[in-house]
């Protein structure tokens, strides 16, 4: 079973909240999926306002899944940690998800802010869920820093591009054999789910994928199955490729014609 940060997750699928057509099918989806934690961004929620966020959370309790609150749309320190802060009191939890965003236009992170926000917030007591790359480096400083799990991207949020760089994603797996690796934004396809769990990793968070897809609650299952069946044939022992062929049929009995 999945552990973070001491908690017993029976699902390795995370889903955001965001961007579905409607609360009911967001919450069709999530049991679907059976995901057993969901990332809710404090940012959209408070933007929502009033009555709306109250709608939400009470949405969001009614699922009975744990709450991963999240830092999206922050671009610094300050505001990375005074929104953890504030998720904080108002979710009743001391998970994070770090997110510290350095370019509009990847939405790639800020590796030096997010560090810099992981010692702070981690030094707070919190459970931080670092939104980073798949730099080793970077790695290295978050878990110096009392991270206890990573969330390296695949490809940048929203693109559905899935893995890009499958050998950085190997790496980190083989340098962190014993850190919860959960690869986070940019998976497009329940393929992609099911590759980097054949890799190894621990879980896969997403969003886009399943809230824009055509059929939310189809393609939430669909995300489930394949994180699933990625986890079952890692463990089951995946053959390395070969440049040659091996028959499959034996050859010893056949009929042999001089
Ligand atoms: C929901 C969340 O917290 C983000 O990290 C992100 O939205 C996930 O990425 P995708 O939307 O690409 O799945």
């Amino acid at each position: 079973m999945l552990e973070l940060y001491g908690t017993k997750l029976p699902s390795r699928l995370l889903l955001g909240t965001a961007q579905y057509p409607s609360p009911a099918i967001l919450a069709d989806a999530v049991k679907a999926s059976g995901a057993s934690a969901v990332t809710v961004s404090l940012r959209r929620e408070m933007a929502g306002g009033g009555r709306g966020g109250e709608k939400f959370w009470s949405l969001i309790q009614s699922l009975r899944l744990h709450v991963l609150p999240n830092t999206a749309g922050c671009h610094s320190v300050k505001e990375a940690v005074t929104t953890a802060k504030m998720a904080r009191e108002i979710f009743g939890t001391n998970w994070i998800k770090l997110e510290v965003i350095g370019n509009h236009d990847t939405l790639q992170p800020d590796v030096f802010g997010l560090v810099e926000a992981a010692r702070i917030l981690c030094g707070d007591g919190f459970a931080v869920f670092p939104y980073t790359t798949d730099d080793l480096v970077v790695a290295e400083r978050l878990l110096g820093m009392g991270c206890k799990v990573l969330m390296p991207w695949c490809a940048p949020i929203g693109s559905a591009l899935g893995p890009v760089n499958v050998t950085a994603l190997r790496s980190m797996r083989g340098h962190f054999p014993d850190v919860p690796l959960i690869v986070d934004a940019g998976i497009g396809r329940p393929s992609h789910a099911a590759l980097v769990m054949e890799l190894g990793f621990d879980a896969v968070l997403l969003n886009t994928a399943v809230a824009r897809a055509a059929e939310p609650v189809g393609m939430a299952r669909a995300f489930g199955k394949a994180v699933d069946a990625g986890r079952e044939a890692y463990r089951s022992g995946l053959l390395e490729p070969r440049d040659v062929a091996v028959p499959s049929t034996p050859t010893i009995g056949q009929a042999v014609f001089q």
